[in-house]
């Protein structure tokens, strides 16, 4: 008989039964538990069973993301006028918009062949299966090829126009409370993007309703600190930020290989705060947050970005808050915040909505919130909730 032994390690269970296990070994791998049979031709059989959740769709994130920033670089670098196209809530859609969203579909979908495939993504493909789009999607389909042959493989896939319509229409899925879906905003923060100032590509997996990782590329975002007062002599831009359920949150340059834990910034007086904010006040409210910021007795002006590249600065301690207050109508979709939301929650800070409530994804594409949405450390949350409350109840008592 062999001998039963039993190895923990911070994210395994190993259990073997018998020593010798070179002739039979089968894998069965489902939803990141690995399990593996292992026996010798006597019919020991040895179960190991090791705990990696998400690795692989990590790596297809971060892969598809990166490839998607290289996309739209090379785009907003030659931005022309008549690449800006006008949607129905008029906010401006680009061919950058769209190249993103087929290429990250289609790499996903490559690269994790054995999972069924969800997206829920902001963008659909209307517009370019109308007669006036087809310029449009043959620049959609050209970009897309020329950048899936930039990823250096010899046997990558040309893709035709009709992939590209399959590929970006993948996203139409509702998300919800049951298995796995991917978040998708291929470009968040379209008009930094367009005025050549922040854009992110904002990447999360939802598992059971829950974000379980997320990927953030941000091209123009500095490697060095942001926050205010801060003079660095490099000015290298370029920033991935990724965080998986449990792990933390890692930094590294967009298309480098160092990656950095970072972490929230630990102020707990909020003198000493500085804040993030939208840059276009269309999208939140500066007048609430300077009352807030007020308030708390925050000194330092607002840091305003466009993008989820606020959620990347705030995670690696930039800045201590993030505010957002959209004005009376808007309803938040779960793309603008399913991959920021974990970035900061892994390096240590803390999401929710006016009321202090978690943020949930789980409900489809729409994410309601209680007035708006507020970010920071755990030492500042109580006061900033505080301070959230008062200026929203004299704002209710103005009206
Ligand atoms: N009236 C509004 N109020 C709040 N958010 C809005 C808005 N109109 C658009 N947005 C959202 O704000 C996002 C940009 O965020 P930020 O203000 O932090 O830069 C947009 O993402 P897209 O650019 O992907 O469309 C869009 O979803
Ligand atoms: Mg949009
Ligand atoms: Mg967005
Ligand atoms: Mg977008």
């Amino acid at each position: 008989m062999g001998t039963a032994t039993f190895w923990w390690r911070a994210r395994s269970i190993s259990v073997g039964v018998g020593s010798d296990w070179r002739l039979y070994e089968a894998r069965i791998q489902k939803r990141g538990i690995v399990v593996s049979t292992r026996r010798r031709s006597s019919s020991l059989p040895t179960l190991i069973v090791s705990s990696m959740p998400y690795e692989k769709e990590l790596a297809a994130a971060k892969k598809a993301a990166t490839l998607a920033a290289r996309l739209c670089q090379k785009v907003q670098k030659a931005l022309l006028q008549s690449d800006v196209h006008s949607k129905s809530d008029k906010s401006p859609v680009t061919v950058a918009d769209y190249g993103s969203q087929a290429l990250i579909s289609f790499i996903l979908e490559r690269e994790l062949p054995s999972e069924p495939f969800s997206i829920v993504a902001e963008e659909d493909s209307g517009d370019l299966r109308k007669e006036s789009g087809q310029d449009t999607l043959k620049r959609i389909t050209e970009l897309v090829n020329d950048t899936l042959a930039s990823e250096g493989s010899n046997s990558f896939s040309i893709l035709t126009t009709d992939d590209v319509l399959t590929a970006i229409d993948n996203g139409k899925s509702e998300g919800g409370s049951v298995g796995l879906h991917w978040v998708l905003d291929p470009i968040d923060g379209t008009k930094g993007f367009v005025r050549g100032d922040q854009y992110a590509i904002a990447l999360g997996l939802l598992h059971e309703g829950k974000v379980v990782l997320g990927v953030l590329a941000c091209p123009n975002l500095p490697l060095a600190s942001i926050g205010s007062n801060q003079q660095h002599s490099s000015n290298e831009v370029g920033c991935l930020f990724f965080a998986k359920v449990g792990d933390g949150t890692y930094m590294q340059a967009l298309g480098g290989s160092t990656q950095t834990r970072v972490h929230v910034c630990d102020i707990d007086n909020p003198e000493e705060a500085s804040f993030f904010e939208s840059f276009e006040a269309a999208h939140s409210s500066h007048d609430l947050s300077s009352s807030i910021a007020e308030k708390l007795g925050v000194k330092a002006p607002p840091v305003r970005i466009d993008s989820q590249a606020k959620y990347g600065a705030l995670s690696r301690g930039d800045g201590a808050i993030y505010l957002r207050f959209p004005h009376k109508g808007y309803r938040e979709k779960i793309w603008d915040h399913a991959a920021g939301s974990i970035v900061v929650t892994e390096a240590g800070g803390i999401v929710t909505d006016a009321a202090g409530n978690p943020l949930d994804f789980s409900k489809g594409k729409f994410l309601d919130v209680v007035s708006g949405i507020i970010v920071t450390n755990q030492k500042l949350m109580p006061s900033l909730l505080r301070a959230v409350k008062e200026a929203l109840n004299e704002k209710a008592s103005s009206l």
